[in-house]
């Protein structure tokens, strides 16, 4: 039984799941996102080039990933740490840091982060999409990714002794290509072995969450112990929802905090509100999915940190939780989505 069993993984070694307290399932505290680069459309290329400024903002915020500057969290760890301590001031006790191999990891930095702020950071092991698969990654065996992705929760990752606490967020593009079904088949062998949380990255369709969760399955991963993350641009029709949820993951609405006219990477999306997404979630308590809810911000971007004029790490606590309350979600099924689903999906079996 490795020594990980019982316990939650965090970047300052193993701890008790009850120290945990509230929990973000799906943030980023430093990451580059470059490969998700929006052209901007014709006429905006200045703004787009522009340095962030107060008169912009509405444009930053509708048009997130056309400007170079924004895709690069990497540069605001000062500001982060900031964030963080306004986080741990709001109640807030933990973070899954979940960028992966691909968007710039930074181990070291969370390591810095934890212990200069006291908040809990858990560090996500394996790959990212596609498209930043490099060449090496491309050609490796299930067991070759199987065995790099172990490494990084028995005994660190990236040349550290940092070591991993979740699996993910494993990037899954819309088809799944090769590579990726590779990274999953992997997740799922390393899973098996470790006991621990996986959590992926869907493409952008309602078929990908099921067809990801499908080829997890089959490799033996254990889905009661994965969480599908972003379902606030994946999946809005309510029975095809609940035909999701049957599967049996952890379902993740993390884009709490993202309002937006036009969803830029699926123009025939249209993005929930976070009235919209605490009204889905009291619809899953109501059919009886409560033990099953996770909620995040998934910050990526410096437009969303309070420096920038966004909301922070700290808009759930202080904005949504009331609104969840205001709108007959109890605090008990409250403290269900932010301590007790992330505690129980965190501890290593
Ligand atoms: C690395 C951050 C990330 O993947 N965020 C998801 C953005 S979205 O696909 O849900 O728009």
């Amino acid at each position: 039984m490795p020594e990980q069993s019982g316990k939650v993984q965090t970047v300052l070694g193993l701890i008790e799941p009850d120290l945990l307290g509230r929990t973000m399932t799906h943030e980023h505290l430093t990451m580059t996102f470059e490969c998700s680069h929006v052209p901007p459309a014709p006429g905006d290329e200045g703004l787009a080039a522009a340095p962030i400024e107060m008169k912009h903002l509405h444009w930053l915020q509708q048009n997130p990933y056309s400007h170079h500057e924004n895709l690069l969290l990497s540069q605001e760890i000062e500001a982060v740490k900031e964030e963080l301590l306004c986080y741990r001031k709001a109640g807030g006790g933990s973070i899954v840091e979940n960028t992966t191999t691909g968007i710039t990891r930074n181990l070291p930095v969370l390591r810095q982060l934890a212990k200069e702020t006291g908040v809990h950071i858990i560090a996500g092991a394996g790959y990212y999409v596609d498209v930043t698969h490099s060449d090496e990654t491309r050609k490796m065996t299930v067991e070759k990714l199987t065995d790099i992705i172990v490494n990084e929760v028995l005994h660190g990752a990236d040349g550290t002794d940092i070591r991993c606490g979740v699996i993910g967020e494993i990037g899954t593009s819309w088809p799944i290509t090769e590579s990726e079904k590779k990274v999953l088949r992997a997740t799922a062998h390393a899973q098996t072995q470790l006991g621990c949380p996986v959590i992926i990255h869907p493409g952008r369709n309602k078929a990908a969450p099921g067809e990801a969760i499908r080829i997890l399955q089959e490799a033996g991963g254990d889905i009661s112990k994965t969480v599908m993350s972003h379902l606030d641009r994946s999946i809005y029709d309510p029975q095809e929802l609940l035909e999701f949820a049957k599967m049996g993951s952890y379902l993740e609405y993390d884009l709490f905090g993202t309002e937006v006219l036009n969803y830029q990477f699926n123009l025939d999306v249209d993005m929930l509100s976070d009235s919209q997404r605490v009204q889905t979630l009291a619809f899953l308590i109501r059919e009886g999915y409560e033990d099953r809810l996770l909620i995040a911000h998934d910050i990526h971007t410096k437009h969303r940190l309070t420096k920038y004029g966004g909301h922070g790490f700290s808009h759930i606590l202080k904005n949504i939780v009331p609104k969840m309350l205001s709108r007959g979600i109890t605090q008990n099924q409250v403290d269900k989505i932010l301590i007790e689903n992330p505690k129980q999906w965190l501890t290593f079996k």
